[in-house]
């Protein structure tokens, strides 16, 4: 297959533009294009997944790093985190971020998403479209909560078969006041706290991306790789202004520009979406003029409100073999068995992704008496980082082997020294960051400023979920007695015992879960910070959408690839004009549309785009 893949026809003008082909450009696409009369084009900058083995390998998600299937941003210094820069990866390639991801299928509550407070996007609607993106298949041991799961949708989804080190984990977080509960990941009822397994986007050993979605299309869907967008062109000016085409680059250096005839859709996700939208001349006034780019419309927001889920690794020796991961991988010679098998017979420890069992937790007893937490400011039934006390404030998850991002390079043998770690990550997370340009010039990666860690409650909040993390290790019923004590063995941190102790491992060692959202959020139009309206059109232009992580007001108590998917679903939903069907009590009963509401005589849309019967 040639590099630069470009699927027939390619026509100068399509109904649909969607800027990157990632996880929610994917989607909306192939679903635009489940109408023979619209014709559609996905610009994507990467090359075409099939081409990138360890986009299918999900073991293999970070050899994608560092290479040109990687954006290889990394964030500016952050204060908070001692000055540390980290690398914020993200995927370049047909598919982009879901395939390099942790496959982790994790929804987070129906609150999250009811506290966007955006019409049609409550926590029952996208619920349901997570469930529409969904092609679930279960497993003989595995609980499923049928009535969560979706069989129709394009994304194939399975249950992790557990090492045996997870399984001790599960009974230790059991033993330290986190209840198990069946599918816990999927339902949207955590409860605050509990713990369990979270399905993944894997199924009989390959991963399963967005690209999926994009397979067997008819010839109306047009996918052009290795392409850079540029900027959108806007004609028109005032009430008037209209998005028209898109300026792009090609692989060979040529520019060009590309007609729409309807509407264009950056998804082009957290990172790179507002750098499209600035380039395009929408965002701050003064931003813009530093770059000499003419301001079309003065939207403040574009680029702010950036958000992430920080996560900490605590590793953890064990000298008991077979419980960990790690002879399957690091003795001699193993890692090319591995890869053998699952080359020939898609299993072993490449075919999934090595993250094992799942726990979440309310901290709010564990934190009634330090002084930040007790003196922060909060909302009537809300705590300190704004959550109900049915979202947890933490999740805490296993890795089976060693391993993780790239900074982490000090391998057990796998013979002789095991290791494993408890990760604990951070929900809600109050400090905010931006994307800003470097230049003008597309081929700059954008300015991304994180800020982790500059609210005190953030590290006050973290360091206590590594508090309880090393307790459920150390003192819990499965782990207490297999543990030999920190990896490497020249660490302590498995004696530490108070909250003061962990603030500087947290400030030490915090990094991305790679859940950056928020950079063009949707919103009222008296916020000045809302890009987007609540069907995702970018104020003040037309025919132009956002479709990515980048709408999201605030970030989900979970992990944000089925936000995303449910973004792209929603998306298309819109363009097209259908709607999920809601019962009385607000639960999805069908999709519908517009036509069948006119058909049914007995329906309206209401103004937050629902239907409502008579
Ligand atoms: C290493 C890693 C691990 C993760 N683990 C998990 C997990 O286990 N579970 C989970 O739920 N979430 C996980 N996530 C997060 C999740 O994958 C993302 O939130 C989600 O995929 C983002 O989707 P998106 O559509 O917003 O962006 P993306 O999927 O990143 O798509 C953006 C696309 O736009 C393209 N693009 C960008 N700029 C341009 C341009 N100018 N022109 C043309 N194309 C452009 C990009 O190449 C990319 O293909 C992880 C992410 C990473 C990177």
């Amino acid at each position: 297959m040639g590099s630069n893949i470009t699927l027939e026809p390619e026509g100068s003008e399509y109904d649909y533009i969607i800027c990157g082909g990632g996880t929610s450009g994917s989607v909306l696409a192939a679903r635009l294009a489940e109408d023979p009369n619209n014709s559609v084009l996905v610009i994507e900058a990467g090359q075409h997944n099939s081409l990138l083995e360890n986009t299918v390998m999900a073991g293999g998600w970070k050899n994608n790093f560092d290479t040109e299937a990687d954006w290889n941003i990394v964030t500016e210094p952050n204060p908070g985190a001692n000055g540390r820069q980290v690398k914020a990866s993200r995927g370049k390639f047909l598919g982009g971020s879901s395939g390099c991801n942790g496959t982790l299928c994790i929804r987070g509550t129906k609150q999250d998403y009811d506290d966007w407070n955006v019409p049609g996007w409550s926590g029952e609607e996208v619920f349901g479209y997570m469930k529409k993106a969904e092609n679930f298949h279960g497993k003989k041991w595995f609980k499923a909560n049928e009535a969560a799961h979706g069989h129709d949708g394009l994304l194939d989804i399975e249950p992790h078969d557990l090492a045996p080190i997870s399984n001790l984990i599960l009974e230790s977080m059991e033993s330290q006041g986190l209840a198990f509960q069946d599918d816990i990941c999927t339902t949207g009822a955590i409860h605050g706290s509990g713990c369990g397994h979270a399905p993944r986007t894997v199924y009989k050993g390959d991963r399963t991306t967005a690209a999926n979605y994009l397979l067997n299309k008819g010839p109306n869907l047009a996918i052009k790789t290795e392409t850079t967008v540029d900027k959108v062109i806007l004609e028109g000016s005032g009430d008037n202004l209209k998005a028209t085409a898109v300026k792009i680059i090609e692989k060979d250096g040529k520019e060009r520009e590309i007609k729409a005839r309807k509407e264009i859709i950056v998804s082009s996700g957290a990172y790179c979406s507002p750098t499209i939208l600035l380039r395009s001349g929408i965002g701050p006034k003064s931003e813009l003029a530093a770059h000499g780019i003419e301001c079309k419309v003065d939207l403040p927001g574009v680029g702010k409100n950036l958000m992430d889920h920080l996560i900490v690794f605590i590793f953890y020796s064990t000298t008991k073999p077979n419980l960990t991961n790690d002879y399957l991988l690091y003795k001699p010679n193993a890692l090319g068995e591995a890869y053998r098998q699952w080359k020939e017979e898609k299993r072993g420890p490449l075919s999934t992704f090595p993250f094992g069992a799942f726990g979440f937790a309310r901290l709010d007893d564990r934190l009634a008496s330090d002084p930040v937490w007790k003196n922060a400011s909060r909302k009537e039934g809300r705590d300190p980082m704004g959550l109900t006390s049915s979202q947890p404030n933490v999740e805490f998850f296993s890795t089976e082997c060693y391993g993780g991002p790239k900074q982490y390079i000090d391998y057990p043998d796998g013979e002789n020294s095991h290791a494993f770690s408890l990760v604990a990550e951070l929900f809600a997370p109050k400090s905010r960051g931006e994307v800003t340009l470097k230049s003008a010039d597309p081929k700059d990666n954008p300015v991304v400023n994180h800020n982790y860690l500059s609210e005190e409650l953030d590290v006050v909040v973290l360091s206590e979920a590594c508090r309880y993390a090393n307790e459920i290790i150390t003192l819990g019923k499965g782990t207490k007695d297999i543990v030999g004590g920190s990896w490497p063995k020249t660490l302590t941190h498995h004696k530490h015992t108070k909250r003061e102790d962990w603030a500087p491992f947290v400030r030490d060692n915090a990094t991305t879960c790679y859940h950056p959202g928020g950079t063009c959020k949707m919103g009222s139009s008296s916020d000045p910070l809302s890009v987007l309206d609540s069907e995702l059109r970018v104020r003040g232009v037309q025919g132009l959408r956002v479709a990515d992580t980048s709408v999201m007001p605030l970030l989900n108590q979970g992990h944000t690839q089925m936000p995303a998917y449910a973004i792209g679903e929603k998306a298309a939903d819109l363009i097209k004009g259908q709607f999920l069907e809601l019962n009385p009590k607000g639960n999805m009963v069908a999709e519908v549309t517009l036509k069948d509401v006119k058909d049914l005589g007995n329906g309206s849309l209401n103004g937050n785009g629902t239907l409502v019967l008579n």
